[in-house]
């Protein structure tokens, strides 16, 4: 049997009075997108965050290649070959793509006669451009600040950044609840090659045909709980309404 990349177990955690995850079992399976889909406050972002290392939970286990992990922060989930592109894209506006895919992680050369290192622009534009390709991103231009770039171009340089350093999963908080039509079309095609690139992809998204048209596998959240794990192929976006909804939804005359 396939042996999971990443598998948490149990998962508990509380905000106060708020149990806002009850025992969440939750695996990514190499390549394969998993759509994480769940009612307001179902407990999406508060999973994610855990397994980002961004949020600590109370119990519970967390496996990556079947081995036990403590994430202490989000370096740690970085290290094991996670990435999270959450919604506000964390790029630095004024930078051009190539330096927002190696922010924090800049390539230095010497300077002049040994002193001071520099930026090596000339080799991360050309191995940024590489990466681009290899995802299919067309962006409008490589010198332009990314803050010029469309929603839906940021997106896609932030998604490349993700896949181009995680080894294993990236995690996508609604990349593309702001984007229109084509955009979220442009989006969605650029998560099934970072999939087919050999890195899993986790969507968290509200937009149940999306989920259907992408996914591999969708798991629902309902008030904490894992409470089903899909085949897109045999549901409709009906019956994951209902699954997320606990079976209230009323049928249609
Ligand atoms: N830092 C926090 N402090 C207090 N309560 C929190 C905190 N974070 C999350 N919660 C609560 O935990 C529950 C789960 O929230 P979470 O944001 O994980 O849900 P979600 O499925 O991502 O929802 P949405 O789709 O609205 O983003 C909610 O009741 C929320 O109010």
């Amino acid at each position: 049997m396939t042996q999971p990349l990443l598998e948490a177990r149990n998962i508990r955690r509380t905000f106060g009075h708020v149990q806002a995850l009850r025992g969440v079992d939750f695996k990514v399976m190499p390549g394969e997108i998993v759509a994480l889909i769940g009612d307001n406050g179902a407990g999406k972002s508060t999973l994610v965050k855990i397994l980002s290392g961004a949020d600590q939970f109370d119990s519970g286990e967390l496996l990556i290649d079947g081995k036990p992990v403590h994430f202490g922060s989000p370096r740690d989930a970085q290290d094991a070959g996670l990435a999270t592109v959450y919604q506000d894209l964390a790029l630095a506006p004024d930078l051009p793509p190539a330096e927002n895919l190696y922010l924090g992680r800049e390539l230095v050369r010497s300077g002049l006669l040994g002193r001071l290192g520099v930026l090596d622009r000339v080799t991360m534009r050309e191995r940024a451009a590489k990466v681009f390709t290899e995802l299919g991103v067309k962006l409008k231009s490589q010198n332009v600040a990314v803050d010029t770039l469309s929603g839906g171009q940021r997106q896609s340089v932030a998604i490349s950044r993700a896949a181009m350093w995680a080894e294993k999963i990236v995690f996508l908080d609604e990349p593309t609840a702001a984007l229109g039509v084509v955009q979220t079309e442009r989006v969605l095609e650029l998560t099934k090659r970072v999939r087919d690139n050999g890195t899993s992809v986790v969507l968290i998204s509200h937009n149940m045909p999306q989920v259907l048209e992408v996914a591999d596998r969708v798991h629902v959240l309902r008030l904490g709980q894992s409470v089903a794990d899909l085949n897109p192929k045999d549901v409709t976006v009906n019956d994951l309404v209902r699954e997320m909804t606990s079976g209230t939804t009323e049928k249609q005359s």
